[in-house]
């Protein structure tokens, strides 16, 4: 299953600025290993913003969850989702 995802990210003013460096770090570490593992397809920075979107290919909406809800900047997300299915104009199967 895919799912469309654009991650808002909100750090509450006066946030320690070392524990976001951490969580950060431990963010992108994740992304990584979610990249690696397939299910993690696009991770799209959106200009100008504290925002991303993202494509995942997962088996099922409960293992979506699992994934988004890992990452170490979850609690601090606005999140939009959409599930995707072919489009019957596309030319050819897509991911
Ligand atoms: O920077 C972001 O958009 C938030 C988050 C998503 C992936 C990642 O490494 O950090």
């Amino acid at each position: 299953m895919l799912f469309h995802v654009m991650m808002n990210v909100h750090i509450p003013q006066g946030f320690d600025q070392e524990k976001l460096k951490q969580l950060q770090s431990e963010e992108h570490e994740r992304a990584r290993e979610l990249q690696l593992q397939g299910k993690w397809l696009h991770l799209w920075r959106v200009a100008g913003k504290y925002a991303n979107v993202s494509v995942f290919e997962v088996e099922s909406p409960a293992e979506f969850h699992e994934v988004l809800s890992s990452l170490p900047l979850y609690p601090f997300m606005e999140v939009e989702v959409a599930a995707l299915c072919r489009h019957p104009g596309a030319l050819e199967p897509n991911k």
